[in-house]
Formats: structure tokens, C-alpha cells, sequence
């Protein structure tokens, strides 16, 4: 019987589809081997489902879905512009019915003989809309299936808009404004946004306005000349110098002073700026990444920012979802950083308890994807074993609010949390509101006071 769709066009032969399988049960892979080959497709991997992360490239996926939970691994796939025929020998309608409303192109009910499986393949092989090896120079199939973009890990449809985004922004030189919440990857953008920009062989250069105390602030963009202030001992050029033919990225812009804020939009009216203490005007060509965890328009409205510079970068913005709104993706991610980590620390963790990624999907996650990066390396530092375990996880991920409010009244103590917020806070007043000020005071990263308000912020919310 012959096909004409596998016949081809008359020019090149199409490849044969290739197919990943994900199932538990051995039985049934070699079932699902045998009828890919009777419909003439190619296996090129079976795998259980913890393993299905870690991807080949496939144009179909062939997945079981003992139970909902494995319905993530449906949309994981789809996101990865996989097509995706679902299994199940669980014979419920509702695990049908919510594997195509993820994406899965068909739902076959097991048990299955190679032969029965084959023939509800074999047209969805001939359909295959493009051959494999056709150039995709930006399509989710390039980087698929394990959901990757630039240094970017997520499948979820929050971070395909961002990644689509940036693809069609990068090749502008009109300034980007990005927002999100500490830890949530702004940095990683602007990086990807240079890496696929004309400018990627040209410098990137990342500035962090709120870790730089604000008097020394101006000559790390714009450099200075020697004797232009106590400790100037020589000329020296600043970031926008040392980004010329690149990109200068400036993190927390908010944190930037109001007169420093009118310098930036001169140069970015101009393109030509001074170097402090010189008279001399210089040019750079640059292009401008600025982000912020705050609101932009709120601090435009409180007086904080100028408008006229928020209008002047707030070209092309892009806003990265918080981690809590990313659904699966935090398991990708947390999965990526556990093999890379073990790998590091020469450790023999390769999977998650169930529970621990219970608790994964249901924390709140105030410190984005480095909270998540710090938990999973905090736990491969300090353990090892196959698995992450409950036990190994820090105890904002374990405790319940109320046991540890109560163990703390009850001893008439107040709770690290409750001292530290009092002495942070006193610091910024006694700053006047400079942050970076009052991390220097308290010896501490002006980036971790971010994080703790943000932390302070997210349990006010719960409280
Ligand atoms: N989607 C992601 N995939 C993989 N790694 C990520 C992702 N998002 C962030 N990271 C990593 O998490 C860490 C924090 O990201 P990044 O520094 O870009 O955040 P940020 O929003 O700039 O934070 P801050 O506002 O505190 O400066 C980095 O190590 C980054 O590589």
C-alpha cells in the first residue's frame, strides 16, 4: 500500500518522522517501537518520563499519561513545538479530553497492538508539515525539546511570548525597558537581546545603578579625567565607552539619581556625553537595556523618574513573568540546575522526591529563578543521594506559616525575620532612602535588601 505523502514532492526524499517515546512500562515501549516502525517512523529515543526533560530533538512525541500530573510533560512538548500523541491505559475521559486541550494532537487508549498503534501514526507522519532537517532559523523546534532560549530554561507560554519578543526586538537599536521581579532572569534578557542583536561581536556591558554607591554612579557610565574628583588618579573611560559597538545594559535604572537621570537622556537625545570633569564631548554608539524590579510608572508618578527619559527608554518593553506564574517550568528549571550542580559538585543527584516538587510548584517563590538556583544548590552542597528529599530543602520551603509563629510566641522571642526587616529598615531611614547607602552600612549587598523587600512585599500579600 503505497503512500503518496511518503512518496515526496520529486525533489529530495522527506526523512522519515522521528519519534521520542515517554513511558514507565517496558512492555508497552516495545509495543510503541515496533508500530513507530510500521508506520515507518524512527524512534530515536524511549525514555521514562523523568528523563524526557533531558531531550533529542524529535518531530513527534508519543507520551503516557498514567495520571494528570504527566499532562505537564504534554504541554512541556507542545511548547517545544513537538507534536505530541498521547497514551493511556488509565481509559478516563477527562485525561483525553485535557491532553488535546494541551496541545496533544490525538489520545490513543492502550492496550494497543503495533498494529492498531500504527495506523492511528501513520497519518499524522504523513501530515508532518516541515522534514527535519529544514532550516528553522527561529522556531521553538530549534530549541527544543528540553524549552531552551538563549540562557533562558521555561516552555510555559509566559516565557514563549518573552522569547518571542526578544527574537523580533533584538535586531533594533531602539532602547528596551525591561521589568520583572528580582531574580526573575532581566539580566539573562538583556543578554540574549545583544546575543541575537547585529551587535553580539561588540561588547556587552552590565551596570548595576543600585550597587553602586550614587556619587561614584556618573563616572562609572561616563568615566572621568584625572583630579575630577578625590580619588580620580588617572583618565578613565566609563561603561558607555567600553560598550561602544555594543550594548550597555543598566540595571535597577530607578536607583539612578534625578540629575544623573537628565545626563543619560542628553546622551541619549545626542549620542554625545562628557566624561566627568572634561570638557571635551565624546560619541558612543550604544545600545540601551535598562531594567527595573519596581513599577516604572509608579516611580515616573511618585517624582522618582524623570518622565521624559522614562518615555525616551520605554521604546520597546519587555516584562519577564514572575516564577510563580510560569506553571512547569519551575520542575525544567529546577531539573536543569540539579544536573548541572551534581555535575559541578560531583554529586549523585539525578531526580526529585514527589514531594519536593510539590512544594516546588506550590512556593511562592519571592526570589524568582536565583532563589530557586540557590535552594537546589544549597541542597547538592550539603547532601547527596539520588534523590532531593524534603528534609534537604531550606525551611522557608517546609515550614507552615503558623507553627513557626506560634514555637516563636511561646518563647517570647522574636523571630530573625521580624529583627531583620526592623534593621534594615532603620538603616535605609537613617540613609534617607539610599539603599545602596544602607547596604554599605550594613555591610551587605544592596541586592540583597532588594530581595528581602521583595520577600516582605510577597508575606504581606499572603499574610
Ligand atoms: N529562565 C531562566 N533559565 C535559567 N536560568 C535563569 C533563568 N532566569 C534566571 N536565571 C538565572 O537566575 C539568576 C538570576 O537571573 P538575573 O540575574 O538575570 O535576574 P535579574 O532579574 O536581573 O535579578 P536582579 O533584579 O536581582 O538583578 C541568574 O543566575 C540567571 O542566570
Amino acid at each position: 500500500m503505497a503512500h503518496s505523502q511518503t512518496a515526496g514532492t520529486g525533489a529530495a526524499p522527506l526523512s522519515r518522522a522521528t519519534v521520542l517515546l515517554v513511558d514507565d512500562d517496558p512492555a508497552s515501549l516495545r509495543v510503541a517501537t515496533v508500530a513507530v516502525a510500521t508506520a515507518n517512523g524512527e524512534v530515536v529515543a524511549a525514555l521514562a518520563p523523568a528523563a524526557a526533560g533531558a531531550g533529542r530533538r524529535a518531530d513527534f512525541a508519543v507520551i503516557d499519561i498514567p495520571d494528570p500530573r504527566a499532562l505537564a510533560l504534554v504541554e512541556r512538548f507542545v511548547a517545544a513545538g513537538v507534536t505530541v500523541i498521547a497514551t493511556s491505559g488509565a481509559g478516563s475521559v477527562g485525561l483525553a479530553v485535557e491532553a488535546m486541550r494541551r496541545g496533544a494532537v490525538d489520545f490513543v487508549l492502550k492496550p494497543f497492538t503495533p498494529d492498531t498503534f500504527a495506523r492511528r501514526l501513520r497519518p499524522r507522519f504523513a501530515e508532518r508539515p516541515v522534514p527535519r532537517d529544514a532550516p528553522a532559523p527561529f522556531t521553538p523546534e530549534t530549541d527544543a525539546p528540553d524549552a531552551t532560549f538563549g540562557g533562558f530554561v521555561g516552555g510555559s507560554g509566559a516565557m514563549r511570548a518573552v522569547y518571542d519578543q526578544i527574537a523580533r526586538i533584538a535586531p533594533s537599536k531602539a532602547p528596551v525597558f525591561v521589568t520583572g521581579e528580582s531574580g526573575a532572569g532581566k539580566e539573562l534578557c538583556a543578554e540574549a537581546l545583544h546575543a541575537r542583536s547585529p551587535r553580539a561581536r561588540g561588547p556587552f556591558v552590565a551596570l548595576n545603578c543600585g550597587a553602586i554607591p550614587r556619587e561614584l554612579m556618573e563616572s562609572e557610565i561616563f568615566g572621568h579625567v584625572r583630579g575630577a574628583f578625590t580619588g580620580a588618579a588617572e583618565d578613565r573611560a566609563g561603561a558607555a565607552e567600553a560598550a561602544s559597538g555594543g550594548t550597555l545594559f543598566l540595571d535597577e535604572i530607578g536607583e539612578m539619581e534625578l540629575a544623573l537621570q537628565a545626563k543619560l537622556l542628553r546622551f541619549l537625545q545626542t549620542g554625545e556625553f562628557r566624561r566627568v570633569g572634561d570638557t571635551r564631548a565624546r560619541r558612543a554608539d550604544i545600545r540601551i537595556v535598562c531594567a527595573t524590579h519596581r513599577d516604572p510608572f509608579a516611580e515616573v508618578a511618585a517624582g522618582r523618574f524623570r518622565q521624559d527619559l522614562f518615555y525616551r527608554l520605554h521604546v520597546l518593553p519587555i516584562r519577564l513573568p514572575p516564577l510563580r506564574e510560569r506553571g512547569e517550568d519551575v520542575i525544567l528549571l529546577a531539573e536543569a540546575f540539579l544536573a548541572r550542580f551534581a555535575a559541578e559538585e560531583g554529586r549523585a543527584f539525578t531526580r526529585f522526591a514527589p514531594e519536593v516538587l510539590e512544594r516546588f510548584r506550590a512556593y511562592g517563590w519571592p526570589g524568582n529563578v536565583r532563589e530557586l538556583q540557590n535552594v537546589i544548590r544549597r541542597s547538592v552542597v550539603l547532601d547527596d543521594g539520588e534523590a532531593v528529599t524534603l528534609d534537604m530543602l531550606p525551611p522557608e520551603l517546609t515550614r507552615t506559616r503558623g507553627a513557626a509563629t506560634s514555637a516563636a510566641a511561646e518563647a517570647d522571642v522574636e523571630p530573625f525575620h521580624v529583627q531583620e526587616r526592623r534593621i534594615i529598615e532603620s538603616a535605609i531611614a537613617a540613609f534617607g532612602g539610599n539603599l545602596a547607602r544602607a547596604a554599605a552600612a550594613l555591610e551587605i549587598s544592596p541586592s540583597t535588601i532588594y530581595r528581602k523587600r521583595e520577600r516582605w512585599i510577597a508575606d504581606g500579600v499572603a499574610a
